[in-house]
């Protein structure tokens, strides 16, 4: 990246640009462009910008039509907030229009900000906003940094923000991650913080799995695979159709080959089956892995059981008994614990030792769909009920449960329009499907999960008491792992349930993830130990120093004084870290060959340990 210029510089180039009219120097090629497309709008510099926020009711909307996103991003921008409170800023997500959804961080410098509009349902499109990071990233299709005064509003200049766009599996634009501070605070190579977090946000979108389809996961580097680093290509049959970045990257390639392209275009060899080296047609050679194809089901309602074997400890054990007889009762069950806690891993097993496991078992995220989409879903639809409905109509997944089960998860978020049709079913067994269409009979067994005390959702007039009463007469609470007695054990038993090559977990290690809190509970121990045996080799006793740095804190609690993240020596290393792994556009083995680490060290201390 270009360095930026410097203060009187940059003072000089503004005053070129804005007051004589005259064609700045020493300007950054990306913020140049930018003040010219701004300046053809005919903004004026040292005006305010026009700032018109969206109502409550749009902003809403957007809300709604956005929760996916916001929801992948949230683990990511939790975590950047944190280090944007050390140096007084915030962390903003925005959709691909520039709106900002969402926005967390240091509550003063936020108050500020808000002065300045950096709140929810404001656009930071440059032709909203001028030159600013998100605006700039978003038109370049690429990170950007923008630093006080190369703002195009002077209102603007009390600001720095490095933002980088969100791309889909399909090449859709559809966000930017930003980090904004005072342009007084000292400044943290930000632009590696936020594409490290846009690599982690778009892994995490092929979580979900595309139906029908291959997964093929690739890195030069085979203890790369499995990180957001890696590749990602999925092809349906022959044809490429989803990718990350780095997939594309890697073969030399654009958005522009998806659809186009097939496998025997892109590789040097026939298909291998599992795992191997292989040569593509660019001349990278890459180490490839090919996930085993998802079933042909709908990805975003119907998840892929993507999850290692489930660990159960005795009492989950016989409760899972125990709600198999009642599912094969037909008495509904629901399952309450927080994020992470395996409700989903509970209810498939209870399927599994039900009457009906070799019956259908529908999963339907009830907080993952908007309010108009998840009806259709659920009850189906006539041909020609509502515009961009499929021609022969939808049986929906409801019908689809039919004989087996139905498992509705986060319940809570079930708009109440939703809740009374949902009564219905359960007392009457049939679904009408939208557009009017004949009763048909159906026979489900029913589990719900939620996160949320439903009863207290009944006592707030969010949740229906008739449903509830009908869905939780019996409710299996699955603890959070910070208050099990016996969490040593359930961490030895996750990390025995993975592939670990003859790896070993030192007692530091352990030690350090007993105390630990565990917030994402077994969801977020499962991707530590996943990125332990990632950052390793084979063989080896894996050390507390390879645990992410909230984990580690904990560690180090229990033995010296805390080190800040704010100052002192270990910032300064921290920083010389981003920077470096910022020169080498992101590629972390060429940051630590650079620096002479070893790379787990690098992600350890410059990254938080997020692999
Ligand atoms: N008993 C378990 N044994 C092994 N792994 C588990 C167990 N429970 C949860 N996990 C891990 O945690 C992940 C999340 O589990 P699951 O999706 O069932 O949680 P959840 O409570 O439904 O989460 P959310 O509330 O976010 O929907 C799983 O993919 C798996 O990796």
């Amino acid at each position: 990246m270009e360095p930026s210029a410097p203060r009187t510089d940059l003072m000089r180039a503004r005053h070129d640009f804005f007051d004589r009219g005259a064609e700045p120097t020493g300007l950054r090629s990306a913020i140049l462009r930018s003040w010219r497309r701004c300046a053809e709008r005919g903004f004026d510099a040292h005006s305010d910008p026009r700032i018109e926020p969206v109502g409550s009711t749009a902003l809403r909307e957007l809300h709604e039509r956005n929760e996916r996103l916001i929801r992948l991003c949230r683990p990511q921008i939790e975590t950047l907030a944190r280090e944007a409170r050390d140096v007084g800023g915030l962390v903003i997500l925005t959709d691909g229009a520039g709106l900002v959804l969402d926005a967390l961080g240091d509550a003063e410098f936020a108050g500020k900000a808000a002065g300045v509009a950096l709140k929810p349902g404001v656009k930071w499109a440059e032709a909203s906003t001028g030159t600013n990071a998100i605006g700039a990233a978003l038109v370049e299709r690429r990170a950007v940094e923008v630093r006080g005064a190369e703002h195009f509003f002077d209102a603007h200049r009390i600001l720095t923000c490095a933002a980088a766009p969100i791309f889909d599996p399909r090449g859709a634009m559809v966000g930017a991650l930003d980090i904004s501070g005072a342009s007084a605070a000292p400044h943290r190579p930000a632009v590696a913080m936020i594409r490290l977090g846009v690599d982690q946000i778009e892994h995490r979108m092929f979580d979900d799995g595309f139906a029908g389809c291959e997964v093929v996961r690739l890195h030069a580097d085979p203890a790369l695979l499995g990180t957001p680093q890696e590749g990602v290509l999925v092809f349906d049959g022959a044809r490429l159709v989803a990718a990350n970045r780095h997939g594309l990257s890697l073969l030399k390639l654009d958005w522009n080959a998806l659809g186009a392209r097939s496998f025997g275009d892109l590789f040097d060899a026939g298909r291998i089956a599992g795992e191997g080296r292989i040569l593509s047609r660019s001349g990278a050679a890459l180490h490839l892995r090919r996930d085993p194809p998802a079933p042909a089901a709908r990805p975003a309602i119907v998840p892929k059981p993507s999850a290692p074997e489930p660990i159960f400890d005795a009492a989950t054990r016989s409760n899972l008994v125990r709600a198999a007889r009642l599912v094969d009762g037909d008495v509904p069950i629901l399952i309450q614990g927080e994020t992470g806690s395996g409700k989903e891993m509970f209810a498939r097993a209870v399927h599994g030792l039900s009457a009906r496991s070799q019956k259908p078992f529908v999963a339907v995220n009830c907080a993952a769909l908007p309010e108009g989409l998840i009806e259709a879903e659920l009850f189906g639809y006539e041909h020609g009920a509502f515009t961009g409905a499929r021609r022969a109509g939808s049986k929906g997944l409801l019908r689809e449960a039919d004989g087996g089960v139905l498992f509705l998860d986060e319940i809570g978020d079930m708009p109440l329009l939703l809740q009374a049709r949902l009564l219905r079913v359960v007392q009457d067994r049939e679904v009408t499907p939208l557009g009017g269409g004949k009763p048909a009979p159906i026979d489900i067994r029913l589990i719900c999960a939620t996160h949320r005390d439903l009863a207290g959702l009944v006592g707030s007039e969010t949740f229906r008491p008739d449903l509830y009463f009908r869905l939780a007469q019996f409710t299996f609470a699955l603890p959070p792992l910070r208050t099990l007695a016996n969490r040593r054990d359930v961490i030895q038993a996750l990390w025995r349930g993975l592939p670990r090559d003859g790896r070993t977990l030192g007692a530091d290690a352990l030690d350090a993830m007993a105390a630990y809190d565990w917030p994402g509970n077994h969801r977020e121990l499962a991707g530590v130990l996943k990125a332990m045996i990632a950052l390793s080799e084979p063989g080896e006793t894996l050390s507390a120093d390879l645990l992410p740095s909230p984990v580690m804190r904990n560690a180090r609690m229990s033995e010296a004084p805390p080190i800040e993240n704010g100052g002192g020596l270990e910032a300064f290393a921290r920083e010389a870290m981003l920077a470096t792994i910022e020169a080498c556009h992101g590629n972390v083995a060429a940051a630590a060959r650079k620096l002479g680490v070893s790379r787990s060290t690098l992600y350890r201390r410059a990254l938080g340990g997020r692999g």
